[in-house]
C-alpha cells in the first residue's frame, strides 16, 4: 500500500502540492485528475520518491519511499515524456533494465512483444511519441514493478493502443496484484479503467472516492409532484446536490441509498417517479459544484 500523509511541496513562490493525504491500496488502479498546474505531476513524482516532500511523508508498505533503494526497485515512475538513452533501441534498453532491475522478466518481455508492433532494433529517438509511449509500457511492465506510477501515459496512444494498454494493466492487476496510479485530464478516459479516482485543484486533493461507492450513492430523480409545495419539502428530507425544473417535471440529484431515496419521494405519491443512474462525469460535476468548483476543464 502507498500512504501519502500530509504531503506538501513548494517551488519558489508556487505551492504545487498542499497537504495531500491519500491511501492507495494494493491491486488498485487509482486515477488522478485535475486541470493544468493542479499539482498532479508533482504529487506523482513525490509519491515515486523523485521529489522530497517539504512536509509530510510517503510510505510504501510502511517504509519511506524517498532515498530508499529497496522500495525504488519495486516502484516504477513513467513520465509523460518517456526518457531513453540517446541513440538506444528497445533491445538495448531491455538489456540495460535486465542488468539493473532484479524483477526483469525476459518471458514477459517476449510476451508483450507479441502485442506491441514495434521493431526492437529501431532507435527510440526515431519513433513517434505514441510509439515511444508503447515502448515505455513494454519495458516498464517487463520489470514487473509492484507499483506503476504513470503521468498522462495514454495521451499519445491511438484508440487501439489505449484499449490494449488498459487490458494489459487489468491483466497485471488481476494476475499479480499490480498497483497502478495514473494521471489524466480526462474523466471519461479513466472511468472504465480505475477503481478509485481523485481530483486535484490548486495543489489540494478535493475529492477521493471509490467509483462503485460513488455510483451506488448518487441518483438522478425525475418526479412530477401532485402539489408544488412538495418540491421544497423533499429537500429537508434528503441530501440534494442539484435541483432543477423542466415544465412540471422536477429533476433532483440526490446523494444517499437508492431505496431510501425512492421511499422519500414515493411518500408524496407523485404522478411520475423515476430513478436514473448517473454517469461518473455527472456525479463529479455535481459533487464539485457542491464544493464550489468548476471541473469543466477536465471533462474535455
Ligand atoms: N520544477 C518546477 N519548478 C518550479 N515550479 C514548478 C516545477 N514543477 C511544477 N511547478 C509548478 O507547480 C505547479 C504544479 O505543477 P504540476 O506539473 O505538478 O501540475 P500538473 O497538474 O501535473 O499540470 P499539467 O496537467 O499541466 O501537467 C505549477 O504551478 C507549476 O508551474
Amino acid at each position: 500500500m502507498i500512504e501519502i500523509r500530509e504531503v506538501s511541496k513548494r517551488f519558489q513562490d508556487r505551492q504545487a502540492v498542499a497537504g495531500v493525504t491519500l491511501n492507495i491500496h494494493k491491486g488498485s488502479i487509482f486515477g488522478l485528475l485535475g486541470s493544468n498546474g493542479a499539482g498532479k505531476t508533482t504529487l506523482l513524482k513525490t509519491a515515486a520518491g523523485i521529489y522530497r516532500p517539504d512536509t509530510g511523508t510517503v510510505l510504501m508498505d510502511g517504509a519511506p519511499v524517498y532515498e530508499n533503494p529497496d522500495i525504488k526497485r519495486r516502484l516504477w515512475f513513467m513520465p509523460d515524456y518517456p526518457y531513453f538513452f540517446p541513440q538506444a533501441t528497445i533491445h538495448q534498453m531491455a538489456r540495460f533494465y535486465e542488468s539493473v532491475y532484479e524483477g526483469w522478466n525476459g518471458n514477459r518481455f517476449r510476451e508483450l512483444g507479441e502485442l506491441f508492433p514495434l521493431d526492437v532494433k529501431r532507435k527510440l529517438n526515431r519513433m513517434s511519441k505514441g510509439m515511444r509511449q508503447q515502448a515505455a509500457f513494454w519495458l516498464a511492465l517487463s520489470c514487473m514493478p509492484d507499483v506503476l506510477i504513470m503521468d498522462e501515459p495514454l495521451d499519445g496512444l491511438d484508440p487501439v493502443m489505449r484499449r490494449l494498454v488498459k487490458n494489459v494493466l487489468f491483466q497485471e492487476v488481476a494476475e499479480r496484484g499490480l498497483t497502478a496510479v495514473i494521471s489524466s485530464h480526462n474523466l471519461r478516459e479513466l472511468e472504465d479503467l480505475c477503481d478509485h479516482v481523485g481530483i486535484m485543484h490548486n495543489g489540494e486533493l478535493l475529492i477521493e472516492k471509490e467509483l462503485d461507492e460513488l455510483k451506488s450513492d448518487t441518483h438522478k430523480v425525475q418526479v412530477a409532484f401532485r402539489d408544488e409545495r412538495h418540491e421544497s419539502a423533499i429537500t429537508s428530507r434528503l441530501t440534494i446536490l442539484h435541483q432543477e425544473k423542466r415544465g412540471s417535471v422536477c429533476l433532483y440529484i440526490v446523494k444517499g441509498e437508492q431505496a431510501r431515496t425512492r421511499q422519500a419521494f414515493a411518500a408524496y405519491q407523485p404522478y411520475v417517479l423515476d430513478l436514473l443512474p448517473l454517469t461518473l462525469e455527472e456525479i463529479f460535476i455535481y459533487e464539485m459544484e457542491g464544493a464550489g468548483y468548476d471541473i469543466s476543464p477536465i471533462l474535455l
